[in-house]
């Protein structure tokens, strides 16, 4: 385990109070992106989680997914396809694409999310990348779009599992950090 990592990922976390209107803080990961050796080591680190299991592409879901992602897919030496969440206001992503619902996530959302069909092969073998797992609502509609598409999930990397042991193993996620280090 990168305690190293660890350490830093920690240090360079914050909890954000809002203000009064809002029920919860909020995290804040933009200290990752301004930490040099954070932004060299993370992706290595996420894909040593999942190197055995040879993921064929990651999939990530916007917005901070899409900072992750290509750093875990340049580390692997695949490719990288964004998950987009369908928009208030309509607008359309261009190309056919495939769109799976979530149930309620962290934050009560009902989300819809959807990848572009040209870039999801029959057989790939699927990494999922994300910065952090609570419901795993967005993992399960993310698997469904995958499997859609006649591509496996293998799993996920993530860097704080913030969730039940069981719904951790259900969906295999693998992270660097539980919610409690956080
Ligand atoms: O386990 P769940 O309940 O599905 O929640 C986890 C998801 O929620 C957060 O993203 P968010 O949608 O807040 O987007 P962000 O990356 O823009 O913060 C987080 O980055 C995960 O993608
Ligand atoms: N960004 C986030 N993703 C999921 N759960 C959270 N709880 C607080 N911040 C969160």
């Amino acid at each position: 385990m990168p305690d190293e990592l660890r350490k830093l990922l920690v240090e360079h976390f914050r909890w954000v109070d809002p203000g009064p209107a809002a029920s919860h803080l909020v995290s804040d990961v933009s200290g990752w992106w301004r930490e040099p050796e954070i932004l060299a080591r993370l992706g290595p680190a996420l894909a040593d989680l999942f190197r055995p299991d040879r993921p064929t592409v990651v999939v990530s879901p916007e917005a901070t997914g899409l900072m992750l992602g290509p750093l875990v897919a340049t580390a692997l030496g695949v490719g990288f396809v964004p998950a987009y969440k369908k928009r208030p206001d309509g607008r359309l992503i261009a190309g056919p694409t495939t769109w799976a619902s979530t149930t309620s996530d962290y934050r009560g959302r009902t989300l819809t999310l959807g990848v572009r069909d040209r870039h999801l092969r029959p057989g790939d073998r699927v990494l999922v990348v994300d910065d952090w797992v609570a419901t795993g609502a967005q993992l399960r509609a993310l698997y469904q779009v995958v499997a859609a598409r006649s591509a496996e999930p293998v799993g996920t990397a993530a860097v704080i599992a913030d969730c039940p042991a069981g719904l951790a193993a259900e969906l295999r996620v693998r992270a660097l950090l539980t919610g409690r280090e956080i």
